[in-house]
């Protein structure tokens, strides 16, 4: 099990593990996010919003697989404009929408493939440990995996390339109450054990706030407020506001 970042410890501590500023991202015509700008110094940061306000765009565009106009800067260092391969060099590891484990692979061919690219603190035997359940399941093949299961494993996927900066897309969706509460709970005490940066996209109010410090809201591809996780939490008026989301509302 890894006890510590070598890829955060790298850069100065001053520096924000991702500083986005007025990024735009297009698909033709259509701006899909729009002069957005973003601080994560530390810790874990959701991005919420509805459906279609560019919060896996702006991902896209912090993984360098779309093209983007603007700055994103990931240690104080551009990393705006690199080819994808390069920006996961860096230290960035992302944990897609919809999860996408290989059908033909078995949880232990996942984990180990993924090991071959970054040699890194986590091990197989440290994503175990994290998740005992993919233990249990080692030998079974990506799409034998219950949702939850296929999540723990495209996270551990991801923890495999040592990230400083781990970007999560969703990583809700389709899991049930109980999988989402264990969830929230290692992403917390990853974030506490570790100087990994987390920035997650999540529609589930709930898990932002209890996974996150602190919340951006997207409104048609643009950030247009920032606030302590605590604060939406305790204001309902405002959750209703911003995602006009009743089912998912925090305390529903
Ligand atoms: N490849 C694409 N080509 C054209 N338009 C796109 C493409 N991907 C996204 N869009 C459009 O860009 C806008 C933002 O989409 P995006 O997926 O980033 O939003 P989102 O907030 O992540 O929504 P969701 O939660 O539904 O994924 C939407 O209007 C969407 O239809």
């Amino acid at each position: 099990m890894r006890a510590s970042k070598p890829a955060a410890a790298r850069e100065p501590a001053t520096q924000a593990a991702l500083a986005i500023d007025r990024l735009d991202v297009r698909y033709g015509r259509a701006r899909a996010v729009q002069q957005a700008s973003l601080l994560l110094e530390r810790g874990t940061l959701a991005i919420v919003g509805r459906n279609g306000m560019g919060k896996t765009s702006l991902c896209n565009a912090v993984t360098g697989m779309v093209p983007s106009s603007g700055s994103i800067r990931l240690f104080g260092e551009e990393i705006r404009g690199l080819p994808p391969h390069r920006i996961a060099r860096r230290g960035v590891a992302y944990v897609p929408q919809g999860r996408r484990v290989w059908r033909s692979l078995t949880v232990d061919e996942h984990l180990r493939l993924a090991h071959r690219f970054r040699r890194g603190e986590w091990t197989p035997d440290g994503i175990y440990e994290l998740f005992p359940r993919l233990k249990q399941r080692r030998h079974n093949g990506g799409t034998q995996l219950s949702g939850g299961e296929q999540q723990m494993l495209a996270i551990g996927r991801a923890l495999l390339l040592d990230p400083s900066l781990l970007l999560m897309d969703e990583p809700t969706e389709g899991l049930a109450p109980i999988i989402v509460e264990q969830l929230a709970a290692t992403l917390r005490s990853l974030a506490a054990r570790t100087e990994m940066a987390i920035l997650l996209v999540e529609q589930n109010l709930r898990f932002a706030v209890d996974v996150a410090d602190s919340v951006a809201v997207m409104v048609n591809g643009c950030v247009v407020r920032t606030m302590p996780a605590a604060a939406l939490a305790a204001d309902r008026a405002l959750q209703q506001q911003l995602m006009g989301v009743h089912a998912q509302g925090v305390g529903s």
